[in-house]
């Protein structure tokens, strides 16, 4: 038991799927074999379950940096994982992504000012593990669920007033925006720990157009397929 998490040692699995909504870990649940619900503190909702024989966890975050970076630290300090992906949702920022396709984020860029405690060196972007970027890709090709690769921006600020914010990150080539990749990336490779991020596009920035919310769950099942897929082939090292 840690501080936010009451799963008893062992219960939770070594490869750990993560969303920022406890609601949908109980959803993507339902993809997991005599799953069981680990933990009902703050109604952080997290599940273990057998994924074509293997022990998958599928654990809600909350929000925004602040909150994951809480679950994230009690599920590698006290739990021991040594993977963990996450599947979330992003607003697109490139007029090429429609509503529903999957992002594969390489690296986030970030406006947070803690990623630093755990990223602490300039001039580059926490990144993803590249074994898990490979058997992504893999799974892609294997499942056609297509993928688009790049680099993202994991932002503090959901609602921000000024009319140019999103100006630099869509001349960069920047994919997508959310609010959690960068610090995942980031405390995974501080703490030796393989991190893979998968999107699903609910709502675009430039034309405002969104997913509803039951449209929302339906779209994200391909990203949590792929997801548990790539977990499926992971080998701890
Ligand atoms: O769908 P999730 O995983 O919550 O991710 C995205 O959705 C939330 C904002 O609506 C933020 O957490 C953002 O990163
Ligand atoms: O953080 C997020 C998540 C989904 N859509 C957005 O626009 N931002």
């Amino acid at each position: 038991m840690s501080l936010h998490l009451e799963a008893k040692l062992g219960e939770i699995a070594e490869t750990v799927l993560i969303t920022g909504d406890p609601l949908r870990a109980r959803h993507f649940a339902k993809h997991l074999q005599n799953a069981f619900c680990y933990n009902h503190i703050r109604g952080m909702e997290g599940y273990t379950g057998l994924y074509k024989g293997k022990r998958i966890s599928i654990q809600g975050t909350g929000m925004g940096i602040p909150s994951t970076a809480l679950y994230l630290h009690e599920l590698i300090c006290d739990y021991n994982i040594k993977c963990v992906i996450r599947v979330g949702t992003a607003g697109a920022l490139q007029p090429t992504l429609k509503l529903g396709q999957i992002v594969l984020a390489h690296q986030a860029m970030t406006d947070s000012g803690v990623v630093q405690h755990y990223h602490k060196t300039t001039g580059d972007y926490p990144e993803a593990n590249q074994d898990l970027l490979q058997q992504a890709r893999v799974c892609s090709k294997e499942s056609g669920i297509v993928l688009h690769e790049g680099t993202i921006f994991s932002t503090d600020l959901f609602y921000a007033e000024e009319s140019n914010r999103y100006q630099t990150m869509v001349s960069k080539g920047v994919l997508a925006i959310e609010m959690e990749t960068s610090m995942v990336y980031a405390m995974a490779k501080y703490f030796s720990v393989k991190a893979l991020s998968l999107l699903t596009i609910s709502d675009h920035i430039l034309s405002g157009e969104a997913l509803a919310a039951e449209e929302r769950e339906l779209k994200t099942t391909e990203m949590l397929t792929l997801a548990l897929e790539v977990a499926l082939r992971n080998e701890h090292k």
